[in-house]
């Protein structure tokens, strides 16, 4: 390796947020991820990444990959780590100029994406694990559903979520458990009650 190349990883795009403030917003489908991430972007003005938005979004592109990444959300299963991960640490090198932090949203959703994010972009100061019951969750998805449009707010494909979310996303709160940085929120509140105890775990970390 010579100089030419030691300089130029001085100047790689990740460098500018490995440092970041760095949020993970973990939880069940419908438990109101999206909901409360809004309310944060309001008062603390971090940066709001939700990888079900980033992925709606290439499929709303009419790319091929959007074609196929469409098929994988409508059975309610989980897209190839690599295209999620690459998505969030493209929005994220964006954004690295302005952003006071970043709230990431449906990221992990498996303990491998959460090993992998912290090679590629770098560690969690927080998580927060938004917590409401499946009846609930399944509730709020099926009335989301009626006016949100997406291929995956029906009943079939919600089970299908559900399920998953407890196989493969669950064990992410344990493994971030024995770090000492998850903040459980119980999420079967108002949205206002809610985002008080959101509020709290975001002041604490200052
Ligand atoms: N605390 C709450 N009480 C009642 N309804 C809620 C609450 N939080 C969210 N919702 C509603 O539940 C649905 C799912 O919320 P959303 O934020 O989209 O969840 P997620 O991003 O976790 O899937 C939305 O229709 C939202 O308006
Ligand atoms: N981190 C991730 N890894 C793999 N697939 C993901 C993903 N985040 C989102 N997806 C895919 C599969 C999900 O069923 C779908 C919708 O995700 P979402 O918008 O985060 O749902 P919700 O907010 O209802 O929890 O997108
Ligand atoms: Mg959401």
């Amino acid at each position: 390796m010579g100089v030419c190349c030691s300089r130029k990883s001085s100047v790689h795009p990740e460098d500018k947020i490995k440092d970041s403030k760095i949020i993970f917003v973990v939880g069940g489908p419908g438990s109101g991820k999206g909901t409360q991430c809004e309310k944060v972007v309001e008062k603390y003005g971090f940066t709001h990444l939700s990888s079900g938005d980033l992925l709606r979004a290439e499929v709303a592109s009419g790319s091929e990959r959007g074609k196929h990444l469409q098929a994988i959300m409508q059975k309610g299963e989980l897209v190839p780590l690599d295209t999620v991960l690459d998505m969030i640490k493209d929005a994220m090198i964006a954004k690295a100029d302005v952003s006071k932090g970043f709230l990431i949203d449906g990221y992990p959703r498996e303990v491998k994406q959460g090993e992998e994010f912290e090679k590629k972009i770098g560690a969690p100061a927080l998580l927060l694990y938004i917590d409401a019951k499946p009846e609930t969750m399944v509730q709020r998805l099926v009335k989301r559903g009626e006016t949100s449009g997406r291929a995956d707010d029906n009943e079939e494909t919600i089970k299908k979520r559900l399920d998953l979310y407890y196989k493969a996303t669950e064990p992410v709160i344990a493994y971030y458990e024995s770090r000492g940085i998850v903040r459980k929120i119980n999420s079967e509140l108002t949205v206002d009650e809610v985002f008080k105890q959101v509020s709290q775990a975001i002041d604490k970390l200052k």
